[in-house]
Protein backbone atom coordinates (compact mmCIF):
# COMPACT_ATOMS: atom_id res chain seq x y z
CA UNK A 1 0.00 0.00 0.00
CA UNK A 2 3.03 2.65 0.84
CA UNK A 3 5.97 1.72 0.30
CA UNK A 4 9.11 3.80 1.78
CA UNK A 5 12.19 2.95 0.32
CA UNK A 6 15.81 4.93 1.65
CA UNK A 7 14.19 7.99 2.66
CA UNK A 8 16.20 11.08 3.87
CA UNK A 9 15.53 14.40 4.61
CA UNK A 10 18.27 16.79 5.55
CA UNK A 11 17.83 20.56 6.92
CA UNK A 12 21.02 21.51 6.03
CA UNK A 13 23.64 19.81 7.91
CA UNK A 14 20.97 17.71 9.98
CA UNK A 15 20.02 14.46 9.14
CA UNK A 16 16.39 14.75 10.40
CA UNK A 17 15.22 11.36 8.35
CA UNK A 18 18.25 9.05 8.05
CA UNK A 19 17.50 5.93 5.79
CA UNK A 20 14.53 4.87 6.43
CA UNK A 21 12.67 2.05 4.52
CA UNK A 22 9.22 1.06 5.28
CA UNK A 23 6.06 -0.89 4.18
CA UNK A 24 2.71 -0.49 4.89
CA UNK A 25 0.13 -2.66 4.18
CA UNK A 26 -3.57 -2.41 3.67
CA UNK A 27 -5.55 -1.39 6.55
CA UNK A 28 -2.75 -1.57 8.34
CA UNK A 29 -2.49 0.72 11.64
CA UNK A 30 1.50 1.59 11.47
CA UNK A 31 2.45 3.91 14.36
CA UNK A 32 5.46 5.93 14.28
CA UNK A 33 7.38 5.92 17.71
CA UNK A 34 10.44 7.97 19.40
CA UNK A 35 11.29 10.83 21.22
CA UNK A 36 10.72 14.45 20.57
CA UNK A 37 12.66 15.21 17.28
CA UNK A 38 13.53 11.51 16.32
CA UNK A 39 11.87 12.40 12.54
CA UNK A 40 8.72 10.68 12.88
CA UNK A 41 6.44 14.06 11.57
CA UNK A 42 9.11 15.00 8.60
CA UNK A 43 8.66 11.18 7.73
CA UNK A 44 5.08 11.55 8.03
CA UNK A 45 4.77 14.91 6.18
CA UNK A 46 7.11 13.72 3.11
CA UNK A 47 3.85 10.62 2.57
CA UNK A 48 1.33 13.46 1.74
CA UNK A 49 4.55 15.87 -0.16
CA UNK A 50 3.89 18.63 2.86
CA UNK A 51 8.20 18.03 3.05
CA UNK A 52 9.93 17.19 0.13
CA UNK A 53 12.26 14.28 0.53
CA UNK A 54 16.20 15.02 -0.03
CA UNK A 55 16.49 11.53 -1.51
CA UNK A 56 14.90 8.18 -1.77
CA UNK A 57 11.10 7.38 -2.74
CA UNK A 58 7.18 6.77 -1.57
CA UNK A 59 5.04 4.96 -3.66
CA UNK A 60 1.24 5.04 -2.40
CA UNK A 61 -0.18 1.88 -4.02
CA UNK A 62 2.42 1.86 -6.45
CA UNK A 63 1.96 5.34 -7.58
CA UNK A 64 5.27 7.72 -6.94
CA UNK A 65 4.03 10.30 -4.76
CA UNK A 66 6.05 12.95 -6.99
CA UNK A 67 4.38 11.88 -10.00
CA UNK A 68 0.82 14.01 -8.74
CA UNK A 69 1.47 17.47 -7.68
CA UNK A 70 0.44 17.51 -3.34
CA UNK A 71 -2.73 19.61 -3.67
CA UNK A 72 -4.13 16.56 -5.49
CA UNK A 73 -2.21 14.01 -3.45
CA UNK A 74 -3.68 15.07 -0.45
CA UNK A 75 -7.04 15.09 -1.59
CA UNK A 76 -6.58 11.18 -1.92
CA UNK A 77 -4.47 11.21 1.79
CA UNK A 78 -6.62 12.10 5.35
CA UNK A 79 -4.22 14.14 7.24
CA UNK A 80 -5.29 14.37 11.45
CA UNK A 81 -3.17 16.64 13.68
CA UNK A 82 -3.00 17.77 16.73
CA UNK A 83 -6.27 20.00 18.45
CA UNK A 84 -7.98 18.65 15.25
CA UNK A 85 -6.09 21.18 12.83
CA UNK A 86 -9.66 23.24 11.93
CA UNK A 87 -9.87 26.63 10.05
CA UNK A 88 -11.19 29.14 12.61
CA UNK A 89 -13.57 30.77 10.27
CA UNK A 90 -15.36 27.84 8.55
CA UNK A 91 -18.17 26.31 10.07
CA UNK A 92 -17.80 22.40 11.20
CA UNK A 93 -19.93 21.52 8.31
CA UNK A 94 -17.65 24.32 5.73
CA UNK A 95 -15.07 21.71 7.50
CA UNK A 96 -15.98 18.37 6.58
CA UNK A 97 -17.15 19.58 2.97
CA UNK A 98 -13.98 21.12 2.16
CA UNK A 99 -12.08 18.06 0.46
CA UNK A 100 -15.69 16.31 -1.02
CA UNK A 101 -16.46 19.75 -2.56
CA UNK A 102 -12.89 19.40 -3.88
CA UNK A 103 -13.16 16.75 -5.83
CA UNK A 104 -17.05 17.82 -6.80
CA UNK A 105 -19.45 15.42 -5.14
CA UNK A 106 -22.66 16.42 -5.07
CA UNK A 107 -24.13 19.07 -2.22
CA UNK A 108 -26.69 16.14 -1.27
CA UNK A 109 -23.64 13.70 -0.77
CA UNK A 110 -22.10 16.16 1.28
CA UNK A 111 -24.78 16.29 3.47
CA UNK A 112 -25.22 12.55 3.80
CA UNK A 113 -21.58 11.99 4.50
CA UNK A 114 -21.29 14.89 7.18
CA UNK A 115 -24.39 13.82 8.89
CA UNK A 116 -22.80 10.21 8.88
CA UNK A 117 -19.46 10.56 10.05
CA UNK A 118 -21.22 12.94 12.67
CA UNK A 119 -23.71 10.73 13.70
CA UNK A 120 -20.46 7.71 13.47
CA UNK A 121 -18.99 10.10 15.75
CA UNK A 122 -21.09 10.59 18.37
CA UNK A 123 -21.66 14.66 17.80
CA UNK A 124 -24.45 15.94 17.76
CA UNK A 125 -26.21 17.54 14.91
CA UNK A 126 -26.02 20.86 15.94
CA UNK A 127 -22.30 21.00 15.75
CA UNK A 128 -22.38 21.37 12.13
CA UNK A 129 -23.21 25.16 11.94
CA UNK A 130 -20.91 26.29 14.81
CA UNK A 131 -17.28 27.34 14.78
CA UNK A 132 -14.81 25.08 16.30
CA UNK A 133 -13.92 27.32 18.89
CA UNK A 134 -17.21 26.70 20.46
CA UNK A 135 -16.64 22.95 20.71
CA UNK A 136 -14.46 20.97 23.15
CA UNK A 137 -10.93 19.59 22.35
CA UNK A 138 -12.82 15.70 22.33
CA UNK A 139 -15.29 17.72 19.84
CA UNK A 140 -12.78 19.19 17.78
CA UNK A 141 -10.62 15.89 17.23
CA UNK A 142 -13.40 14.17 16.40
CA UNK A 143 -14.29 16.30 14.18
CA UNK A 144 -10.87 16.71 12.38
CA UNK A 145 -11.09 12.83 11.94
CA UNK A 146 -14.42 13.49 10.61
CA UNK A 147 -13.19 15.83 8.45
CA UNK A 148 -9.84 13.85 7.31
CA UNK A 149 -12.01 10.55 6.57
CA UNK A 150 -15.28 12.90 4.53
CA UNK A 151 -13.86 12.01 0.99
CA UNK A 152 -13.31 7.89 2.51
CA UNK A 153 -9.31 8.37 1.82
CA UNK A 154 -7.34 4.81 1.60
CA UNK A 155 -4.60 6.15 3.73
CA UNK A 156 -4.97 8.58 6.32
CA UNK A 157 -1.54 10.37 8.23
CA UNK A 158 -2.31 11.47 11.90
CA UNK A 159 0.68 13.42 13.61
CA UNK A 160 0.10 12.93 17.49
CA UNK A 161 -3.89 13.17 17.11
CA UNK A 162 -4.77 13.01 20.73
CA UNK A 163 -2.01 15.44 21.88
CA UNK A 164 -4.11 18.03 22.94
CA UNK A 165 -6.14 16.21 25.17
CA UNK A 166 -6.45 15.23 28.48
CA UNK A 167 -5.52 11.60 29.61
CA UNK A 168 -9.27 10.96 30.54
CA UNK A 169 -10.91 12.11 27.16
CA UNK A 170 -7.82 10.97 25.29
CA UNK A 171 -8.21 7.07 26.12
CA UNK A 172 -12.10 7.54 25.03
CA UNK A 173 -11.60 8.95 21.74
CA UNK A 174 -8.87 7.17 20.51
CA UNK A 175 -10.86 4.04 21.90
CA UNK A 176 -14.34 5.36 20.11
CA UNK A 177 -12.02 6.74 16.42
CA UNK A 178 -10.36 3.32 16.23
CA UNK A 179 -13.50 1.23 16.90
CA UNK A 180 -14.91 2.77 13.86
CA UNK A 181 -15.33 0.15 10.80
CA UNK A 182 -14.28 2.61 8.66
CA UNK A 183 -11.32 3.13 9.98
CA UNK A 184 -10.17 -0.97 10.00
CA UNK A 185 -10.17 -0.51 6.36
CA UNK A 186 -8.10 2.37 6.17
CA UNK A 187 -4.35 2.79 6.00
CA UNK A 188 -3.43 4.69 9.04
CA UNK A 189 0.00 6.02 9.65
CA UNK A 190 -0.05 7.54 13.06
CA UNK A 191 3.08 9.76 14.66
CA UNK A 192 3.21 9.61 18.92
CA UNK A 193 5.48 9.57 21.58
CA UNK A 194 3.30 7.70 23.66
CA UNK A 195 4.16 4.45 24.33
CA UNK A 196 0.90 2.94 25.51
CA UNK A 197 -1.05 4.66 22.98
CA UNK A 198 0.97 3.00 20.24
CA UNK A 199 1.02 -0.45 22.21
CA UNK A 200 -2.84 -0.27 22.30
CA UNK A 201 -3.21 0.78 18.88
CA UNK A 202 -0.66 -0.43 16.37
CA UNK A 203 -0.80 -3.31 13.98
CA UNK A 204 3.00 -2.40 13.92
CA UNK A 205 5.26 -0.05 15.47
CA UNK A 206 8.40 1.61 14.13
CA UNK A 207 10.49 2.96 16.89
CA UNK A 208 12.75 5.65 16.00
CA UNK A 209 15.63 7.23 17.29
CA UNK A 210 17.66 10.25 16.00
CA UNK A 211 16.19 9.85 12.22
CA UNK A 212 16.93 5.83 12.28
CA UNK A 213 14.48 2.90 12.21
CA UNK A 214 15.28 1.04 15.52
CA UNK A 215 12.98 -1.45 15.17
CA UNK A 216 9.93 -2.00 13.64
CA UNK A 217 7.69 -4.87 15.31
CA UNK A 218 4.19 -5.88 16.84
CA UNK A 219 3.53 -4.19 20.35
CA UNK A 220 4.60 -8.42 21.35
CA UNK A 221 7.40 -8.55 19.43
CA UNK A 222 9.00 -5.63 20.66
CA UNK A 223 7.74 -5.78 24.19
CA UNK A 224 8.87 -9.81 24.02
CA UNK A 225 12.04 -9.22 21.98
CA UNK A 226 13.39 -5.67 22.38
CA UNK A 227 16.13 -5.44 19.93
CA UNK A 228 18.40 -3.40 22.33
CA UNK A 229 18.88 -1.64 25.45
CA UNK A 230 17.20 1.51 23.53
CA UNK A 231 14.33 -0.29 22.87
CA UNK A 232 13.86 -1.83 26.34
CA UNK A 233 14.70 1.95 27.96
CA UNK A 234 11.82 3.03 25.89
CA UNK A 235 9.45 0.62 26.27
CA UNK A 236 10.42 0.38 30.07
CA UNK A 237 10.37 -3.05 30.41
N1 LIG B 1 11.81 22.92 8.79
C1 LIG B 1 12.83 22.49 9.52
N2 LIG B 1 14.03 23.13 9.46
C2 LIG B 1 15.08 22.69 10.18
N3 LIG B 1 15.05 21.62 11.01
C3 LIG B 1 13.88 20.95 11.11
C4 LIG B 1 12.72 21.36 10.38
N4 LIG B 1 11.71 20.50 10.68
C5 LIG B 1 12.22 19.62 11.57
N5 LIG B 1 13.52 19.89 11.82
C6 LIG B 1 14.41 19.12 12.71
O1 LIG B 1 14.37 17.77 12.29
C7 LIG B 1 14.35 16.90 13.41
C8 LIG B 1 13.14 16.00 13.33
O2 LIG B 1 11.98 16.77 13.55
P1 LIG B 1 10.53 16.10 13.60
O3 LIG B 1 9.53 17.20 13.75
O4 LIG B 1 10.38 15.18 12.47
O5 LIG B 1 10.62 15.26 14.94
P2 LIG B 1 9.50 14.48 15.73
O6 LIG B 1 10.06 13.13 15.98
O7 LIG B 1 8.21 14.55 15.02
O8 LIG B 1 9.45 15.28 17.09
P3 LIG B 1 8.21 15.79 17.97
O9 LIG B 1 7.64 14.58 18.64
O10 LIG B 1 8.87 16.73 18.94
O11 LIG B 1 7.25 16.47 17.04
C9 LIG B 1 14.41 17.79 14.64
O12 LIG B 1 15.75 17.86 15.07
C10 LIG B 1 13.92 19.12 14.15
O13 LIG B 1 14.49 20.17 14.88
Amino acid sequence: MIEIQDLVKRFGSHTAVDNVSLSIGQGETLVLLGTSGCGKTTTLKMVNRLIEPSSGAIRVNGVDVRQQDGPTLRRRIGYVIQDGGLFPHYTIAEAIATVPKLLNWESTAIQERSRELIDKLQLPETVLLRYPAELSGGQRQRVGLARALAAKPPVVLMDEPFGALDPFTRRHVRRELFGLNELKETTVVLVTHDVSEALELANRIVLMDQGKIVQVGTPTELQKNPANEFVRDFLDI
